[in-house]
């Protein structure tokens, strides 16, 4: 069942055409990987499917209902590549204000959970501005998974966190992915996407250039069997093959 639809999608900045007419869809318990060389326009598509961003063009839909409805929003999470952590609050206390702003009952168990699952105990009652990179990361995580979305977008969601970390955090990609969430995650870690998703899309300049499964990847540019997503991506995004 697809639970993400974006049809025609399109922002600009000025001139420059970041989404260019984005057509892609998510079903239940689906993982796929947002690829893209640098600039291509991965985290403005996300940002404009969690309604950070104001679209010029076309629809996104959240189970048929329009992303910026409010129970749309309720079914979607969005973890940005810049943990956006505040200061002066405490782990514990970003997670009460999620709760707060999701109007969530009984959730002090699962936050526990959350930070125990992320190894964030011991900082607990610690401020944002004393945690490292991949501590406010994690914070982020735990909030996001808090309101238990079935939609989650991720960007890069893998840098800055320790192995321990990135080990953890596939695990509970593979766990949300069991529970039949729908996991689109932008990445230029092009070997945890082939190990990771079901599929990926890749993106350049603004426009989807290619769909499909590693095989149907290896298919379209006449690949070995054996060659890796790296490989396909290089030979799907190089100038020469537009
Ligand atoms: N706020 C903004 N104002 C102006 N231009 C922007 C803005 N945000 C993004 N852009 C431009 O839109 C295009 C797409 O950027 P975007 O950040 O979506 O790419 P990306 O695929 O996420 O790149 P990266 O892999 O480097 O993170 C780029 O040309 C970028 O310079």
């Amino acid at each position: 069942m697809t639970v993400l639809e974006v049809n025609g999608l399109k922002k600009y900045f000025g001139k420059t055409k970041a989404v260019d007419g984005l057509s892609f869809s998510l079903s239940e318990g689906e993982v796929v990987g947002l690829l893209g060389p640098n600039g291509a326009g991965k985290t403005t598509t996300l940002k404009c499917i969690v309604g950070l961003l104001r679209k010029a063009e076309g629809t996104i839909t959240i189970d048929g209902m329009d992303h910026r409805s409010d129970v749309a929003r309720a079914k979607l999470a969005y973890i940005p590549e810049v943990p956006d952590i505040y200061e002066g609050l405490t782990v514990w206390d970003h997670l009460k204000f999620i709760a707060l702003a999701y109007n969530l009952h009984d959730w002090e168990k699962r936050a526990n959970d959350l930070i125990h699952r992320f190894d964030l105990m011991e900082k607990r009652n610690e401020l944002g501005m004393h945690l490292s990179k991949g501590m406010k990361q994690k914070t982020m995580i735990c909030c996001a998974l808090l309101h238990d979305p079935d939609v989650l977008l991720f960007d890069e969601p893998l840098i800055g966190l320790d192995p321990k970390a990135v080990h953890e955090l596939k695990e509970v990609f593979m766990d949300l992915k069991a529970l039949g969430k729908s996991l689109l995650i932008s990445t230029h870690m092009l070997d945890t996407a082939q190990n990771l998703c079901d599929r990926v899309l890749v993106m350049k300049s603004g426009k989807l250039i290619a769909e499909g499964t590693i095989d149907d990847l290896r298919k379209r540019v006449q690949a070995a069997q054996e060659s890796t997503l790296e490989e396909l991506f290089l030979e799907i995004t190089s100038d020469e093959n537009k």
